[in-house]
């Protein structure tokens, strides 16, 4: 499904150059579900900016059910079945939370339908439907909403989450992975970027990320011992 190859970025800091990524290779194989997890700052948002095609990579190639999608933009990776759920959900003024759900499905969406996506991901369906998807949202609201955009993409092939736990509540985290698991039965790959222990529970791998290098690849058993050397990490590893 998804494979990336001597993945490498790097940025620009004055004079010199600030390495993000040095040399990923990881496959992801189709309708797996898989985990990347590792310190603040160690580069999994960056890996899945540049899986979407919202960052370049400085060198390496992404191929996507065989084909090289390097130099792909952002919507024909879309169009692909690459979908992604960002860490800070972008907000719309003027749009309407059943309107960006039409635009996911990609058809003009009933109020029962969007409901219906709403609903999935423990919103009250009627108290959203007609809101816009603006600032008036709480962050837990939007990040909830842009989960069900995600869900309402029956194109999507990969799903990719940039810590979708952020700002969640108790009640609703446990709906969360209820979605997570669904998705996995209805045989799409995902690619979900979290510190929490109950989404590691839940994955068939775990990639660990330190300092913009795979550490290991494992079983929850396998990587935990080696996630827990890795500096200052044990804090964010909450039951
Ligand atoms: N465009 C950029 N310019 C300079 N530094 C950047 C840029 N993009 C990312 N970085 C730096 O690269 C490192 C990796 O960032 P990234 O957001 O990928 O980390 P992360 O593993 O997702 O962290 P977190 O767990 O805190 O979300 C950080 O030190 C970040 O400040």
């Amino acid at each position: 499904m998804l494979e990336l190859r001597n993945l490498s970025f790097s940025v620009n800091e004055g004079n010199s150059s600030k390495e993000i990524l040095n040399n990923i290779n990881l496959k992801i194989d189709d309708k797996k579900f898989i985990v990347i997890t590792g310190p603040n700052g160690g580069g999994k948002s960056t890996l899945a900016k540049i899986i979407m095609g919202i960052e370049k990579p400085t060198s390496g190639q992404i191929i996507f059910n065989g084909e090289d999608i390097t130099d792909w933009d952002i919507t024909k990776r879309a169009n692909a079945g690459i979908s992604f759920a960002f860490q800070q959900p972008v907000r719309f003024k003027g749009i309407g939370v059943k309107d960006l759900l039409s635009i996911a499905a990609g058809e003009k969406l009933t109020t029962s339908g969007a409901c219906t996506y709403l609903s999935e991901v423990g919103l009250c369906a009627a108290d959203y439907v007609r809101r816009d998807v603006d600032t008036s949202l709480s962050g837990g609201e939007i990040k909830r909403i842009e989960i069900a955009t995600i869900l309402a993409r029956k194109q999507t092939k990969l799903a990719v989450f940039d810590e979708p736990e952020a700002g969640i509540d108790l009640w609703s985290f446990q709906k969360l992975i209820s979605v997570f698991e669904k998705m996995h039965q209805e045989q799409r790959s995902i690619m979900i970027i979290s510190h929490q222990e109950r989404i590691l529970n839940i994955a068939d791998e775990i990639v660990l990320i330190a300092n913009g290098s795979i550490q290991q690849i494992g079983t929850k058993e396998e990587i935990m011992p080696q996630l827990m050397e890795v500096a200052g990490v044990c804090d964010f590893y909450k039951k």
